[in-house]
């Protein structure tokens, strides 16, 4: 059974449509990525993972189950069995909250199982920080560690899947290369959905992917095999754009 599946799934914005006919499955241990030019829709298809838009046709369905986004107890549950992190860890962390209450919070929020400051803990070593940070503000750390702990807090809920919206973008080449480092640990217990520009990052993390232009995937499959052959002229005027990077695939 898959994690998530969207069926069918068309979403409009008002009267702007943004998503067409878009049917995805992510099976458990195998991370997606999503590719596509700005604007194509990639954000959004993430909002319709995590119950925060609703499709306008088709269906979001989580573990074989549609989505119900007005059922406060499905969402709840929702909400510890995926988790997002966000491009910029300098706005998605409360700059007023020190780390130890930006982990212990969700930990509340959820009603989740266990100590929280033990979880608080478990997730900071999870993410290679130490555990005194959680006395510190956001504004003690570097982008990288900051974006370390916007996936901690993740983590708390201990999700089967995450959501990356182009984790690693405002950081960086070292730091970048470190946080795809721990990305790239993780994604060996969580099923991890990557959203990115930059098909190296996706070569490297995920062994699936669908290329998305103007709100239709236009290539699905092994990331494998669309690097080596891509099919549609779409994703290989991508790729030709960036024949001259260095890719590694899973
Ligand atoms: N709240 C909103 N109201 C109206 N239009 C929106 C809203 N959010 C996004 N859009 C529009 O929907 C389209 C798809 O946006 P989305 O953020 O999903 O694209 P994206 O591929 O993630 O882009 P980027 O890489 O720039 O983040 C864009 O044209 C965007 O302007």
């Amino acid at each position: 059974m898959s994690l998530i599946s969207l069926n069918n799934v068309d979403f409009a914005y008002r009267d702007t449509p943004i998503l067409h006919d878009v049917s995805l499955a992510l099976e458990e241990g195998e991370s997606l990525g999503i590719l596509g030019e700005s604007g194509s829709g990639k954000s959004t298809i993430l909002r319709l993972m995590l119950g925060l838009a609703r499709p306008g046709s088709g269906a979001v369905t989580a573990e074989g189950t549609p989505l119900d986004t007005r059922s406060r107890a499905r969402m709840q549950a929702h909400r510890r069995f995926v988790q997002p992190v966000f491009q910029d860890p300098y706005t998605s962390l409360d700059p007023r909250m020190k780390v130890g209450r930006i982990l212990t919070e969700p930990h509340a929020a959820l009603d989740l199982p266990g100590d929280a400051a033990a979880e608080a803990a478990r997730v900071l070593q999870a993410v290679g920080l130490p555990a005194d940070s959680i006395a510190r503000y956001p504004r003690a750390f570097s982008g990288g560690q900051r974006q370390r702990i916007a996936i901690a807090r993740a983590l708390i809920a201990r999700p089967r899947v995450l959501l990356a919206d182009e984790p690693v973008s405002a950081l960086d080449l070292a730091t970048k290369v470190r946080v795809i480092e721990l990305l790239t640990e993780l994604a060996r217990e969580i099923t991890l959905v990557l959203v990115s520009h930059d098909i190296a990052i996706v070569a490297a993390l995920c062994p699936r992917m669908i290329v998305l232009q103007q709100g239709r995937i236009v290539e699905q499959g092994a990331t494998r095999e669309i690097l080596r052959a891509p099919r549609h002229p779409y994703t290989q005027r991508l790729l030709a754009s960036l024949q001259h990077m260095p890719v590694e695939t899973p």
